[in-house]
C-alpha cells in the first residue's frame, strides 16, 4: 500500500513513529510535510494530502493535527476523498469495511502510539466490504 502522510505542528511530533510504523507493514511513504513543528495551517495540509490521494490511484493518506477534526474537515472537502476521523482501532476498522475510507485521520493530543498502532493495523488489514456499503457510499458525493 502507498499512503501520503501530511499533518500541522500539533500533529508533526508523532509523525516519523508513524511512517515507520507504516514501513513496517511494507508500506511506501511519502511525507507532504512540514518538515518542522513551526505553527502551520491544518488546511494546507490536509488539502495537499487530499489532492496527492486523488492523483494516484489506489493510494491512501494519513492527516494528523491536534484533534483530527480540521485537518479531516479540510481533505473532505474534495470529492473522492473520504476522510475517516478515527479514535481506536474499531472506528478504523469500520471505516474501511463500511465507509471504504482512503484517508485515516486522527489526533495528535487525542490518542497515544498504542492506538495509533492498532488503528493502523485495523485500517491496513481491513478490506472495503462492498455490498450494501457500496450502495451508502456512492450516496456521500452530491
Ligand atoms: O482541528 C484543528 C486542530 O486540532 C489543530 O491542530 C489545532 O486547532 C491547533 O491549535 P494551536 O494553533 O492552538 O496549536
Amino acid at each position: 500500500m502507498k499512503f501520503y502522510i501530511g499533518t500541522d505542528h500539533a500533529g508533526f511530533a508523532i509523525k516519523k513513529d508513524v511512517i515507520a510504523l507504516l514501513k513496517t507493514h511494507g508500506c511506501k511513504v511519502e511525507d507532504l510535510g512540514p518538515a518542522t513543528d513551526e505553527r502551520v495551517d491544518y488546511p494546507d495540509f490536509g488539502h495537499k494530502v487530499a489532492l496527492a490521494v486523488l492523483k494516484d490511484t489506489g493510494s491512501f493518506g494519513i492527516v494528523i493535527c491536534g484533534t483530527g477534526i480540521g485537518i479531516s474537515l479540510a481533505a473532505n472537502k474534495h470529492e473522492g476523498i473520504r476522510a475517516a476521523l478515527c479514535h481506536d482501532a474499531y472506528t478504523a476498522q469500520m471505516a474501511r469495511a463500511h465507509n471504504n475510507a482512503n484517508i485515516l485521520a486522527f489526533g495528535q493530543r487525542i490518542v497515544g502510539l498504542g492506538v495509533i498502532e492498532s488503528m493502523l493495523d485495523a485500517f491496513i488489514s481491513t478490506p472495503f466490504e462492498g455490498g450494501r456499503h457500496a450502495t451508502r457510499v456512492d450516496k456521500i458525493e452530491c
